[in-house]
């Protein structure tokens, strides 16, 4: 009930709610759930129903199931061709009975390929996994998200010390605190963040070709993959990146590493706080605004519209969610996963887009990429 007596839901607003409304009552009553059960028509919907709300109940289980393949190393154990289940078992440590089991289970999700007489390679999924071990690290990163996720009514309450919110250590910080120091608390997040960032490098340079831009800033640019990747596409632009003082050094060595560094400038700094640099035609936020409240986007915004040229383009690239058609990763998982962070949610285009315009941003306009549901890209013009 709201504070005037009225009930916080007062029905459905149009004939389609109504329609959906109804639809809903009706599959929300046993009666019509059993009789529905034996028609050939609604048996069908009925059992897709079903699996549906299986598929969501087992989940955690299906994770846990590729988490304990990552952490025995079984992908790179099948690598070779395929094996005996009892040389896996002698392989893993593991007894017989376990190993059979699971096989199996890695099997039912694709990881494995189950062969004739009990023997086992690698599945299309397992071979994927292989071939990307950033996503080995990021399955083990999950188990920070899942302990988080224990009690998610507790969570939701804000009664929860997080795990997630440790391993990133800007997430806790209030607008005026200065930034964290010591390096090492950056590492895992940066080397994380840096190893899942080139394939949404390439998406974004492909959906938002760089040629005839001059300097281009990509703040919160972690360690350098996109502005490494920008001034391999684009040499006769001006690559540079911005971030907090820690990360910033680590930029530095990893594109000495990686011999960029004499091709992207690295700019340290706070944007809560603190200046931008100037004389950018183009500023980029990749991953960044949804780790931050409406505040301190706000706040940010601002700083970009007086670090930009007049007439300079803003690219945000993110996972966006919460429109009419609400989406499973942004809504579901990355809003989840950043209540554990502690900070931040993901925005829907109309939302980016209202705050874009509060903060003297215009034409904003969504450019079609390659995997919009890990990297959205949305770009808009400085006034
Ligand atoms: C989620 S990471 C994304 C990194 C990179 N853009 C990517 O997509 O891989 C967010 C980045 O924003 C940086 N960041 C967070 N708060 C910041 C601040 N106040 N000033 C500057 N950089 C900040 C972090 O250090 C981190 O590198």
């Amino acid at each position: 009930m709201t504070g005037t007596n009225l009930p916080a839901t007062i029905g459905p607003a149009s004939v389609s709610e109504m329609l959906r409304h109804g639809r809903n009552l009706l599959i929300a009553n046993p009666a019509f759930q059993k009789w529905a059960a034996s028609f050939p028509l609604t048996r069908l919907i009925a059992e897709r129903q079903s699996n549906a709300l299986f598929d969501i109940c087992s989940g955690f289980v299906y994770s846990q199931i590729l988490l304990a393949c990552v952490r025995l190393d079984l992908f790179s154990k099948l690598a070779g061709g395929p094996r005996p289940c009892a040389a896996v078992a002698e392989d893993l440590d593991l007894p017989f009975d376990a190993t059979q089991r699971l096989l199996r289970a890695a099997t039912a999700l694709k990881l494995v390929d189950a062969l004739e007489g009990e023997r086992y390679g690698l599945g299309e999924l397992g071979a994927a996994l292989l071939a990307n071990p950033s996503i080995s690290s990021f399955v083990e990163h999950h188990a920070l998200l899942y302990a988080d996720l224990a009690d998610p009514v507790a969570l939701l309450r804000g009664e929860t010390a997080t795990k997630l919110s440790g391993f990133w250590p800007y997430a806790n910080r209030k607008a005026g605190d200065p930034a964290p120091a010591g390096g090492e608390a950056y590492e895992t997040y940066s080397d994380l963040m840096a190893q899942s960032q080139a394939d949404i490098a390439e998406d974004i340079l492909d959906a938002f070709p760089p040629t005839g831009r001059r300097r281009w800033v990509d703040i919160g640019g972690g360690e350098g993959v996109f502005a490494s990747a920008l001034a391999i596409v684009a040499p006769e632009v001006e690559a540079q990146l911005f971030d907090l003082p820690p990360v910033a050094a680590r930029a530095r060595s990893a594109l000495q590493r990686r011999g960029m560094l004499s091709r992207v400038t690295v700019h340290e700094g706070d944007f809560v706080s603190g200046s931008l640099p100037k004389g950018a035609d183009v500023m980029s936020l990749i991953r960044v605004l949804h780790d931050h409240d409406d505040e301190t986007v706000r706040g940010l915004l601002a700083r970009i519209h007086e670090a930009l040229d007049p007439g300079g383009t803003l690219l945000i690239a993110e996972p966006m969610g919460g429109g009419a058609g609400s989406d499973r990763v942004s809504d579901a998982y990355f809003n989840f996963y950043l209540l554990a962070m502690g900070r931040g949610r993901t925005r829907s285009v109309a939302e980016l887009t209202a705050l874009l315009e509060a903060g003297g941003f215009s034409d904003v306009r969504v450019v079609p990429s390659r995997r919009p549901m890990l990297a959205n890209v949305l770009v808009a013009q400085r006034v």
